[in-house]
């Protein structure tokens, strides 16, 4: 049928049309049918809303598939009913544990970033990765699908370094120094990152608090051939599009397939032209990876990875048993990074591991030589060259360079939780910290999170304080605080951990 277009003022997150009863019912559509809308050389895929937004004769085009392609008002469509994608089929084997050749994988992905799965169909192929996993054939060639239905950059500096952390540990802002360490050693470092996807804040959540961070593949290129790096989120770019569209997927499960996650973050690598990349895997309990053995493993899938794109990687295996640093949650921990480039110093957590990385990638690019590269890192970082450099991505990325730790707004409904019993700290449960700091609002509130007073092994009194929950409603802050009664994040020796009586 031929329609005329309507846009509508509505953004669901979902790539909806909109048609009026009447026309749906002679087109025989229904509602979330699958159609394909063709107008000269544009084709863009919806899913059908009912609704009486729209006249008959006309069809509603929401801000979300805008996005994709610019429609007029009043233009002529043709709505042509989509049947089942092919690439569905190829979802149930991988579900019923099949191995997809590569051609499957590229159908998948395709259907993916031209919107014709849906978000059912998407979260059931992220869920069957989940399950029955990839091996490196299909992950390879699924990395090389995901990179390739984007854009690649093209940056005239040499040689090009990243770093991306697996995340899954509460606080991880360590890159936020990283990068400019790193950068101010005369290196190149264009770091894309995602937002949360299991945690409370993700690297680009936490730098919006101070920058811009969604910027056009032109714009990002003007700012790392000035001043050798930047730190912005990978999905606003049209960089391996299909890996937003599934974190999706796995942000609202709280799930990052092994597979889907080696892929998704080396086709980011591989499309920015990342020549040395330095992956850190977290380890620990409540983390993504537990075990120092799983940790191996999946290091040498990212190396094995790295040599099928062309692509030098080394692997860090970090200590990720407890959160990093004191805050969690976007502003807190912007503040802190903050705090650490400012001063030079700050939690141990912190400065250790910030420096070991950046002082891996100083080697790996050839200006410390082989073992100087940590020293290197903490001497770029207390002189305050770490600072200047986070001073102008700042300004390139359109911040305020002269923001200050204490400017930078938190949530003011707050509740400190304090030690029940005198002793020794001798747990911080991950999995409960992000839960808090999830329920408080995190990370969409950017002043949701925790402060946390206390770390495993240190000596606390019966009423110290031990975190304090930051929200940005009384409504949030309750839920944060039921959530923390129920999975009481920090052990102290000594405590009783449960009362049961009357079973
Ligand atoms: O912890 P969760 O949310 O699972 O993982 C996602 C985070 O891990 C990576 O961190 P980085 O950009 O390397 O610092 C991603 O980019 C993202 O910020
Ligand atoms: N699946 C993923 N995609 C991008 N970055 C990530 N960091 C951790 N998991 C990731």
């Amino acid at each position: 049928m031929k329609v005329k277009v309507r846009i509508l003022d509505v953004y669901s997150g979902r790539y909806s049309v909109f048609i009026n009863e009447k026309e749906a019912m002679k087109a025989k559509l229904h509602p979330d049918d699958l159609v394909k809308l063709e107008a000269g050389k544009k084709t863009v895929y919806g899913s059908v809303v009912i609704s009486s937004l729209v006249k008959e004769g006309e069809i509603g085009i929401s801000r979300d598939v805008l996005q994709l392609h610019s429609f007029s008002e009043g233009e002529v469509v043709t709505v042509i009913p989509s049947g089942t994608p092919e690439s569905v089929r190829y979802i149930k084997k991988k579900m019923n544990g099949g191995k997809l050749r590569k051609v499957e994988i590229e159908t998948i992905i395709k259907d993916i970033v031209d919107r014709k799965l849906r978000d059912i169909e998407i979260s059931s192929f992220v869920t069957s990765l989940e399950i029955n996993g990839l091996d490196m054939d299909e992950i390879a060639a699924l990395t090389i699908a995901m990179a390739e239905t984007g854009d690649m950059l093209d940056i005239d500096r040499k040689p090009i370094m990243d770093v991306h952390s697996i995340g899954g540990v509460p606080g991880n802002k360590t890159n936020i120094l990283v990068v400019p360490i790193v950068a101010a050693a005369g290196l190149t470092i264009p770091k894309t990152s995602s937002r949360a996807i299991t945690s409370a804040a993700g690297t680009a959540d936490v730098v919006e608090v101070f920058a811009d961070v969604s910027f056009s593949l032109d714009e990002i290129k003007r700012i790392v051939e000035k001043i050798g790096a930047c730190m912005v989120w990978g999905g606003a770019l049209n960089l391996a599009p299909a890996d937003d569209i599934t974190i999706k997927s796995e942000r609202a499960l709280s799930i990052d397939p092994t597979g889907l996650m080696l892929a998704s973050i080396m086709s980011k690598k591989y499309a920015m032209g990342s020549q040395y990349v330095l992956i850190d895997i977290p380890t620990g309990k409540g983390v993504k990876v537990e075990s120092v053995d799983q940790a191996r493993a999946l290091a040498r899938d990212f190396i094995e990875l790295g040599k099928r794109l062309g692509q030098y990687v080394e692997v860090a295996i970090t200590y990720g048993g407890q959160p990093i640093g004191h805050t969690v949650g976007p502003a807190l921990e912007a503040r802190e990074a903050l705090q650490a480039l400012m001063a030079g110093t700050g939690p141990g957590s912190l400065i250790e591991k910030a420096t070991g990385l950046a002082g891996v990638l100083l080697e790996m690019g050839g200006v410390a030589p082989a073992g100087m590269g940590k020293k290197m890192a903490r001497e770029i970082l207390e002189s305050g060259k770490a600072y200047q450099k986070m001073r102008e991505i700042i300004e390139e990325q359109g911040g305020n360079p002269d923001i200050k730790p204490e400017d930078i707004p938190v949530g003011d409904k707050t509740y400190t939780f304090t030690a029940p019993t005198s002793g020794y700290i001798t747990a911080i449960d991950n999995k409960a910290i992000t839960g808090i700091a999830r329920a408080a609002g995190a990370p969409e509130d950017k002043g949701a999170g925790i402060e946390l007073y206390v770390k495993v092994g240190e000596k606390v009194k019966e009423g110290d304080p031990l975190f304090t929950i930051h929200a940005e409603s009384e409504a949030r802050l309750d839920q944060a605080i039921v959530f923390a009664r129920r999975t009481e994040p920090i052990r102290i020796e000594g405590m009783v951990l449960q009362r049961i009586g009357n079973i």
